[in-house]
């Protein structure tokens, strides 16, 4: 059994002209521990729908999801809130995510209050040290609030929330999106090193195909609502199966030229990512 397994999920919403719409149509896929499945596809497609399911921050209308074994969709209110310390989700928007009036010190420990009420306060604040340092953060902007910090400290501050209960499951859902190019390949490297260092299983929502090519080793292509393709991210991005596949990678093709530089320091992480996929015997 994978680590996670997702069967048949479906979820419908009702649209304003009350035409019922199939945002998640009957997918499935599964993640085997330590590894990044990318979710890829155009926006609309149901990528932050199924993102929502798998966590179950949604409820879904069909199908089910287990997570090391454990049934999410048969838990109780009070075991999911339990077992959410180990699954955890980074969101798109860093500022829209983190309450402008708090400190940075209560946004992070948030989850370890819920989780570990009885901690003391003085261990609290050394583990929300630690974890930013660990995301490359320094321990001094504990006393800052949001609105202070830059996009990207913004969501490295989200990644130490989402780490801070030391989880093995985080669900990104675009987490570079909103990000210069740039900073995005800083926090990709991040991201990536946490994934390594840390043994984690990642859900990573994308609709960047290059993102998603250097971060993930399998990739699942969705399109309204349904999954098109999926398997080995060397496999999937070198010989598509899926003609909506292959769209999306000759549109890659169209890049600006402005956003040259920043890309190549992307295209760094593809070089490393793929040298350490051919090490472990997944190379073209
Ligand atoms: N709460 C909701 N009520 C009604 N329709 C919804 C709701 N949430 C999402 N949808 C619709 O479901 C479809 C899938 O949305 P979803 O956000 O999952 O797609 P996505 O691939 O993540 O898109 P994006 O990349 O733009 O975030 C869209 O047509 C969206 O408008």
């Amino acid at each position: 059994m994978a680590f996670i397994e997702a069967y048949d999920l479906v979820k419908r919403y009702i649209r304003p002209d009350g035409q019922e719409l199939v945002a998640v149509d009957h997918v499935g896929f599964a993640i085997e521990r330590g590894d990044s499945l990318g979710v890829i596809g155009e926006s609309g497609s149901g990528k932050s729908t199924l993102a929502r399911l798998v966590l179950r921050l949604i409820e879904p209308d069909g199908g089910s999801v287990s997570i090391d074994g454990v049934d999410v969709r048969g838990l109780r209110k009070g075991d999911l809130r339990r077992r959410r310390s180990g699954w955890q989700i980074v969101f798109q928007e860093p500022f829209a995510s983190l309450n402008p009036r708090m400190r940075i010190e209560d946004i992070v420990a948030e989850p370890l209050v819920v989780h570990e009420p009885r901690l003391p306060a003085k261990e609290r604040r050394d583990r929300v040290v630690a974890i930013l340092e660990e995301v490359g953060l320094s321990g001094d902007l504990i006393e800052r609030r949001p609105g202070h910090l830059s996009g990207g400290q913004q969501q490295r501050v989200g990644i130490a929330r989402a780490l801070i209960t030391d989880p093995s499951f985080v669900v990104l859902d675009e987490p570079t999106a909103s990000l210069d190019m740039t900073i995005r390949a800083s926090v990709l490297r991040t991201l990536e090193r946490l994934r390594r260092d840390r043994g984690l299983t990642y859900l990573f929502i994308s609709h960047d195909i290059t993102t998603v090519e250097s971060m993930c080793t399998h990739v699942a292509v969705m399109r309204h609502g349904q999954l098109v393709e999926d398997g080995a991210a060397c496999d999937v991005l070198s010989s598509p199966q899926a003609p909506y596949t292959k769209e999306l990678l000759s549109a890659r093709l169209l890049v600006d030229p402005g956003e040259n530089r920043a890309r190549r320091e992307l295209e760094d992480l593809v070089a490393a990512e793929q040298q350490s996929k051919e090490a472990a015997g997944c190379a073209e």
